[in-house]
């Protein structure tokens, strides 16, 4: 699913009018009877009292729509505007008057801190205030009020967006941005959703679709793609019936030392795990037990050195690298590494300290195989990109970054973007229990696993952080957050794949 700026939503709608032959009226009206359905679904005529904030704009507008439905469904409404500026757009009018025609009660106009009603924890909250249309930010009675009903435990459903919030604009710290339980977004979801000083805002959220121009969305360039359940089954590649393991590839896993045999063991498992046909590890040589045991499918291949990784020498030919995890930062395993890398034509997967290897030293990046796939976590990538003041400017960092070396890069989080050039990937699955050691070692593992598979470099990257993702989410039904951990994701990663296709209509053959 495309995700698009506020201008591009903006354009979307003009032309749906257009198009459609429709009023703007009869799009808010869509809107707010889309919204009205779900609500209704929950509450089921539930006398809750419903105190539902309306700004001037068209966002208020749809909420002065939902009031006037809500009442028809008879709800105890309460409809308030806030009435910051005589600036109202015609919609939100036409909608102002239309209440009349279902209460006697007008809405309350607020004007000033004095105004604001009490909110109780018992209360639905609705905010229609600002949603695409924010252009700076909110000061004054409201922010106020914005903090007010962020200090209340009333149960909040934002109307497109949180209020407050842009939808692919930076914020200083201090904005006033209503946090909400759930919101409803229409049409895409926004960029400022899924990034980590923003994305807390929105609680859950459900992307109603409007019916907007199909042929606008088709043709826009988006700002990111959002990868849910649906792009990951069009990635996933069937097996053929006759294939063998020379077919699936071979992944070689470079990394280990003293006291983090576990990480590269990870790395290895996941990659058997999600299928590829041979799974080495290029380990320190008192690693060999160790990863023997941990991984009966994987063949060791040890370094001279005992404690760390010292020198880079095999006999293996047509594998794909995945290298760092575990594998500490002395200067032998740098120089190991970088024999690796001189030695390697095909895309490699570089994780941990191999990133912090590299960052130390540039001359590296430039001999690294174009498309090769890099997956730092936050720290990893400051050492990389240098710092940034904002979200918007670490993607962009990583968009030139990634553009001029022609590196992929996982930028792991709470919502995974996958980088390439200017693109990017926004990973939908995966839960705060993944948040634990070793998943980040699973991760490479899964994705080398896919490369070694012969998928696209960049699908690899993409299908294997949803898979990671998926199998953590499948996992934490039986575990619960708190009990994942790395292994259990990792076993997870063929439930998850057969869970992928769990619709009778699209099972594949072998599943
Ligand atoms: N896209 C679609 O397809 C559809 C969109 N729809 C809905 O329309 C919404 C967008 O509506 P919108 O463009 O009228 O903007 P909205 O968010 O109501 O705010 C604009 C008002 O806020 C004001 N204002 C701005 N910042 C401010 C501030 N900091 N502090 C104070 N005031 C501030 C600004 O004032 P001005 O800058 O002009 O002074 C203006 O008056 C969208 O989110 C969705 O809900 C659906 O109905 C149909 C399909
Ligand atoms: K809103």
């Amino acid at each position: 699913m495309k995700i698009l700026s506020a201008q591009q939503l903006a354009e979307a709608d003009k032309s749906t009018i257009e198009k459609q032959q429709i009023t703007s009226i009869d799009l808010m009206e869509r809107v707010a009877t889309l919204v009205v359905e779900r609500l209704h679904a929950r509450l089921n005529g539930a006398p809750v009292p419903i105190k539902i904030f309306c700004g001037i704009g068209n966002n208020g507008g749809d909420g002065l729509a939902i009031a006037r439905l809500m009442i028809q469904h008879g709800y105890h409404v309460t409809t308030y505007v806030t009435n910051c500026s005589k600036k109202r757009s015609k919609d939100f009018l036409v909608n102002y008057d239309r209440i009349k025609d279902v209460t006697k009660d007008w809405p309350i106009l607020l004007s000033c801190k004095e105004d604001f009603p009490e909110i109780t924890p018992k209360d639905i909250v609705i905010d229609a205030v600002f949603g695409t249309g924010l252009n700076r930010p909110v000061t004054g009675w409201m922010a106020d009020l914005f903090n007010y009903i962020n200090s209340v435990s009333a149960f909040t459903v934002a109307i497109d967006m949180p209020s407050g919030l842009y939808a692919n604009e930076p914020h200083d710290k201090q904005d006033a941005i209503v946090k909400a339980d759930h919101t409803f977004t229409f049409q895409t979801p926004k960029l400022s959703f899924f990034l980590p000083e923003t994305g807390n805002q929105v609680g859950t959220f459900e992307v109603l679709n409007i019916g907007l121009d199909p042929e606008y969305l088709m043709q826009a360039q988006p700002l990111a793609q959002l990868i849910a359940r649906e792009a990951a089954q069009n990635m996933y590649r069937q097996r053929d019936k006759f294939v063998h393991k020379g077919n699936l590839g071979h992944v070689l896993c470079m990394g280990g030392s003293h006291g983090m045999m576990g990480s590269i063991s990870l790395t290895a498992g996941a990659a058997i795990n999600a299928g590829a046909g041979k799974v080495s590890a290029y380990i320190p040589s008192h690693g060999n037990t160790i990863v023997q045991t941990l991984c009966p499918e994987v063949m060791t291949l040890s370094s001279k050195g005992e404690q760390f990784i010292t020198d880079f020498e095999h006999v293996l030919k047509d594998y794909v690298l995945c290298v760092g995890p575990g594998m500490g930062q002395e200067e032998e395993s740098y120089s190991a590494f970088a024999k690796a890398v001189h030695q390697q034509s095909s895309p490699m997967i570089i994780d941990a300290d191999a990133i912090n290897l590299l960052a130390s030293n540039h001359d590296l990046l430039e001999k690294l195989p174009k498309n090769s796939i890099l997956t730092p976590h936050d720290g990893e990538l400051k050492r990389l990109i240098g710092d940034w003041k904002n979200d918007y400017e670490r993607l962009e960092k990583a968009k030139e970054f990634s553009a001029k070396h022609d590196l992929i890069l996982v930028l792991k989080g709470a919502y995974t973007i996958t980088v390439a050039e200017n693109h990017l990937y926004v990973n939908d699955s995966g839960n705060p229990g993944m948040a634990t050691a070793g998943s980040g070692d699973v991760l490479a593992g899964v994705i080398a696993s896919f490369v070694a598979q012969g998928y696209d470099p960049l699908i690899a990257t993409v299908f294997g952080v949803h898979m990671h993702g998926a199998s953590g989410d499948l996992a934490a039904q039986t575990y619960a957050h708190e009990g994942l951990k790395a292994s259990i994701i990792s076993n997870f990663i063929g439930p998850a794949i057969l869970n992928l296709f769990r619709n009778p209509e699209n099972k594949p053959q072998n599943a």
